[in-house]
């Protein structure tokens, strides 16, 4: 047999339901989730590798049953989460609820905190046939759901007796993706699985995973580096920089909850908020502010100014560079 594996599935905890918890990360969401909406929750979760602190203090919360898109640069420690979140590697500090269940590892799972992976490097037995994987996929999952396999295949036109070696990159992941779902995680991770996709697929595949995302109150959380790659793909939003997360929430109430305003030259924005970013000129300053959630905040523009919306990439790009900044001035003070 050649290859290992791919992320076939699951990983699991057992324990009880907390507490509710309030915390917030970075930024905080405008509202925090009830317990049974919460899929994952995360609590100073650190981890080291030798002298690197791949991710430090990550403290947030992901809704149940939407599609969560983790980004962040290369390096940002994306990998490193997903894997704990999968039970696959312990973290250094802190604490990982699966709907409410600690993650741990090498436990074989309860049907309530299921979690399938599917890493970066999904290597499927290239000698098996695509039915034999989903054989392989039945043999080795505790719960196995046949038709939802064969159902996302058929969708995708992937020959069933075609051996994984002679597929296409892009079918591979489709096939990789199947045995995934066909375990019925209540959890699926994607690290970066789209990228041998072409961009007509992959709207295609994250269409349909946001479908099955709703149909079965399934959790999807996909890593990316890229970006352009986000449009559309995730309704939810966790950003990280060098392993910290830095904005975190519903992809609409953040967009919402931001404004660039540009005026004449002044040291404060005219508006309530938190200053995101500030950029000035002799003559102009332009603010990206966090607005606070009061409706009524909503209304202040002062005379000479402009009050713009972003877009994703600009809200991204703004809170990287800002989170940046403050690395830096961490650094120099220490
Ligand atoms: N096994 C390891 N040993 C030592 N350092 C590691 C190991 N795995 C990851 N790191 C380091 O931890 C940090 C986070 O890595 P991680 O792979 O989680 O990032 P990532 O966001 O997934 O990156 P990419 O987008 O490039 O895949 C990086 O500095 C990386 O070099």
């Amino acid at each position: 047999m050649s290859e290992g594996r791919e992320g076939v599935p699951g990983r699991f905890g057992t324990g009880e339901r907390t507490e509710r918890s309030e915390g917030r990360e970075g930024v905080p969401g405008r509202h925090s989730m009830s317990e049974r909406s919460v899929a994952v929750r995360a609590r100073d979760v650190s981890r080291r590798y030798g002298s690197v602190w791949a991710l430090r203090e990550c403290s947030f919360e992901l809704p149940a049953g939407r599609i969560v898109a983790l980004v962040g640069a290369n390096g940002a420690g994306k990998s490193t989460l997903l894997s704990i979140i999968a039970g696959t590697l312990a973290a250094t500090h802190g604490s990982l609820l699966v709907h409410g269940r600690p993650v741990a590892r090498g436990e074989s799972g309860d049907a309530g905190s299921r979690v399938a992976i599917l890493a970066q490097d999904k290597s499927l037995y290239r000698d098996f046939n695509v039915s034999d994987m989903l054989r392989f996929g039945r043999s080795t999952n505790r719960v196995w759901d046949q038709r939802r396999a064969l159902s996302w295949l058929a969708r995708f036109d992937i020959p069933l007796d075609r051996r994984c070696g002679r597929l296409s990159g892009g079918q591979r992941a489709q096939v990789a993706l199947a045995v995934a779902l066909g375990s019925r995680p209540v959890v699926l991770l994607l690290d970066e699985p789209l990228a041998n996709l072409d961009p007509v697929a992959r709207t295609e595949v994250t269409g349909e995973l946001m479908a099955e995302a709703a149909d079965g109150d399934m959790t999807v959380m996909l890593s990316t580096h890229i970006i352009a790659e986000l449009s559309g793909v995730g309704d939810h939003l966790l950003l990280l920089d060098a392993g910290r997360p830095v904005l975190t929430g519903d992809v609409e109430e953040l967009l919402d909850g931001h404004v660039r305003m540009t005026g004449p030259r002044a040291d404060q924005p005219p508006g309530p908020g938190t200053v995101v970013q500030a950029q000035h000129t002799d003559r102009q300053s332009t603010f990206v502010l966090r607005r606070p959630p009061e409706p009524t905040a909503h209304a202040v523009v002062a005379p000479g100014w402009t009050v713009q919306p972003l877009t994703l990439d600009e809200l991204i790009l703004t809170h990287l560079k800002a989170s940046a900044a403050a690395h830096r001035a961490r650094e120099a003070a220490a």
